[in-house]
């Protein structure tokens, strides 16, 4: 079993979609990006890289390369439990959390869990969204952008999958 870490954090901006852990969610505001700037997917894929030694996102999708403008964040993130699978692992279990002075996200957290276990391909148990706000401190607080943090473990292909 190994373990990686991930962060990641996008300015907010008017008239920019809010895009996050796959979820487009209803606001006055999005993340500015060259991708969707899916901040929960970056840092998972961060996570998940770094728990196989892989380097980071911007090696594997550069963030000057055309082909990932616009990016939908889950399809880059499939190319990652894809080269996590070429290493002999599969994904254990994901924690994020993700810091945002609004909006509310609890709300969505359902939505997310099953959209990332589908492309992690584990059980929605084993995707776990957390949100907290930075309570009115600091850029995050200001409302000027949102971050997320989270940690991966993966584990041989081989060994059993426990059942729910
Ligand atoms: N963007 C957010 C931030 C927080 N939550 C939920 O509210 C709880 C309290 O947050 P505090 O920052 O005041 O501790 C937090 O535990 C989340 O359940 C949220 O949904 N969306
Ligand atoms: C996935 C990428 C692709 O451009 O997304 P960006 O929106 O540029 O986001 P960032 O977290 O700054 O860098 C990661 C990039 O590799």
């Amino acid at each position: 079993m190994r373990i990686g870490l991930g962060y990641d954090v996008h300015r907010i901006a008017e008239g920019r979609p809010l895009v996050l852990g796959g979820v487009r969610i209803d606001a006055p505001f999005g993340l500015v990006g060259h991708s969707d700037a899916d901040v929960v997917a970056h840092a998972i894929m961060d996570a998940l890289l770094g728990s196989l030694g892989l380097g980071d996102i911007g090696q594997h999708f550069p963030p000057d390369d055309p082909r990932f403008e616009g990016a939908d964040s889950l399809s880059l993130m499939g190319e990652v439990v894809r080269m996590v699978g070429r290493e002999g692992y599969r994904v254990g279990n994901v924690d994020v959390m993700v810091i945002a002075e609004r909006p509310k996200l609890l709300p969505h957290v359902p939505e997310m869990r099953k959209r990332l276990a589908e492309v992690l391909q584990v059980r929605e148990r084993d995707v776990s969204i957390k949100a907290t706000t930075n309570e009115k401190m600091g850029f995050i607080g200001r409302g000027e952008g949102i971050a997320a943090q989270a940690v991966a473990l993966v584990v041989p292909s081989d060994e059993g999958r426990r059942m729910p």
